[in-house]
């Protein structure tokens, strides 16, 4: 298990994160909700160890980690393309691990034909990101929004991915379009006043002002 507790940050003045707590298990995806701002992408940041926090504790599979980066327990998929921009599409591809390319996949691939990642177009580029990340050793994988960008049919590829993927490993991911993560998380948890809470409904979604109260 990925256990991080009393994870504390502020930048500046400003208090972003006050004694979080989150766990996610091998074989479980947990979907991570909340506003802009809300400190989301900091929080995955801080669990990788691109960020440092004022003060956490970081458990994987029981050890005590100080950088998630350097444990090669977690991989991440930044919100921002990380790839460079001269990366060959075919080497790319060669490192997505073979269990993930189900037909579907496969054939949405075979459409590709960019020889480098800066012939990508944007969503294309994220999608091929995504699953690399997914194909690492890591145990516990990152996603910080997989979705975005991303057209419909190719997100129900990303989501197929992602729950393979689940099956031997811990996935967090975050993202705002809240329906496909909804619909492939086994568990919802909400960044809201700089603490988590978890969520068992879209009242609750309400309740955290993530989703306008229409009644
Ligand atoms: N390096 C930094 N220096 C100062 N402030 C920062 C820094 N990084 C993030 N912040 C601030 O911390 C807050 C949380 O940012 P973060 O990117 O974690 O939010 P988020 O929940 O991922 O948002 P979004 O959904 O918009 O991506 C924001 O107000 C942001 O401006």
């Amino acid at each position: 298990m990925l256990e991080i507790d009393s994870v504390t940050k502020s930048f500046g003045t400003r208090n972003i994160l006050s004694g979080c707590y989150l766990n996610c298990r091998k074989g479980e995806v947990v979907g991570l909700l909340g506003r802009n701002g809300s400190g989301k992408s900091t929080l995955l940041k801080i669990i990788f160890g691109s960020v440092k926090a004022d003060f956490m504790h970081l458990r994987i599979d029981e050890e005590i980690v100080i950088r998630g980066n350097t444990s090669k327990k977690i991989a991440y998929l930044p919100q921002q393309s990380f790839l460079p921009s001269f990366f060959k599409v075919r080497q790319l591809l060669s490192e997505v691990s073979p269990k993930l390319l189900t037909a579907p996949i496969l054939s949405y691939l075979n459409k590709i034909n960019a020889n480098t990642v800066n012939h990508l177009s944007g969503g294309e580029l994220k999608f091929l990101e995504c699953l690399w990340i997914l194909s690492r050793a890591a145990p516990y994988i990152l996603l910080d929004e997989p979705f975005s960008g991303i057209s419909p049919l190719q997100i129900e590829l990303i989501q197929e991915a992602i729950l393979l993927s689940s099956q031997q490993k811990g996935i967090i991911l975050t993202d705002h379009l809240y329906h496909p993560l909804l619909k492939i998380s086994e568990r919802i948890v909400m960044l809201n006043n700089n603490a988590i809470y978890s969520i068992n409904d879209e009242d609750d979604l309400i309740r955290h002002h993530y989703l306008p109260d229409v009644s």
